[in-house]
């Protein structure tokens, strides 16, 4: 028994953050897995780029594959546009409760929505029971192995359009091998790698912008 790093997680966020405060909730999750426990966030230097892609996108709707704690849909939330929303997609319960009290905490309830379930049975159904015509980007970081199938899913739910914007995270450690030939060697995506050497582990985020 005992209480799981995830819950020791939020109660060190609920402990150091700032109530409606995103970048502390933020701040205080960066420093609990550099100080504490190392946890699988996207975290402070990969998340550097992803607010880059947020500042560039701008997107009204956007969809994130595995919520963890909460950290990217914190972090990207609070850089929405007026009137955005962000969709993420979790499907580990004790995980998802988790997320949702570090929304509460960072005062982001009403930009994002946890949808709970695995990704492979949620996105059929976003357009009709989510009310979701197409999304402007979507952040994968979910099940390495699902990106790929994930993102033909995607195509095949006309769920992304012409200039939706695909950020994946971990295309190197633990990798997407498969995905990333695929997006690589597509027409219909025009790709960017962002490489990130730090000290632990060399990664680095893919950029694919769908071309319809
Ligand atoms: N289908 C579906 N639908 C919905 C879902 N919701 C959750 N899941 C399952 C997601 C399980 C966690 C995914 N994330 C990672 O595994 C991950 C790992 C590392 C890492 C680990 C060890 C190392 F030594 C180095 C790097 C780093 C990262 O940044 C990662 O994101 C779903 N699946
Ligand atoms: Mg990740």
């Amino acid at each position: 028994s005992g209480m799981s790093k995830e819950e020791r997680i939020l109660d060190w966020v609920k402990q150091h953050a700032v109530v409606g405060d995103p970048q502390s909730v933020v701040d205080a999750m960066d420093v609990y897995s550099r100080q504490k426990e190392w946890s699988m966030h996207v975290g402070d230097i990969k998340g550097v780029i992803v607010d880059k892609v947020m500042e560039e996108v701008k997107p009204q709707i956007l969809l994130e594959l595995g919520t963890y704690c909460g950290y990217s849909a914190v972090r990207m939330a609070h850089l929405l546009p007026p009137g955005g929303h962000l969709f993420t997609i979790e499907f580990n319960e004790s995980f998802a409760t988790i997320a949702q009290q570090v929304i509460e905490v960072a005062g982001l309830r009403d930009k994002i929505s946890i949808l709970k379930g695995p990704s492979q049975e949620i996105i059929p159904q976003l357009k009709k029971k989510y009310e979701i015509n197409s999304v402007d980007m979507v952040f994968l970081d979910h099940w390495k192995s699902r990106y790929l199938p994930d993102t033909k899913l995607l195509e095949e739910n006309g769920i992304i359009r012409k200039g939706t914007v695909l950020l994946a995270d971990n295309v190197i450690c633990p990798g997407a091998p498969d995905f990333l030939e695929y997006v690589r060697n597509s027409k219909r995506y025009e790709c960017t790698t962002y490489p990130v050497e730090n000290i632990r582990v060399n990664d680095a985020l893919e950029k694919a912008v769908f071309l319809g």
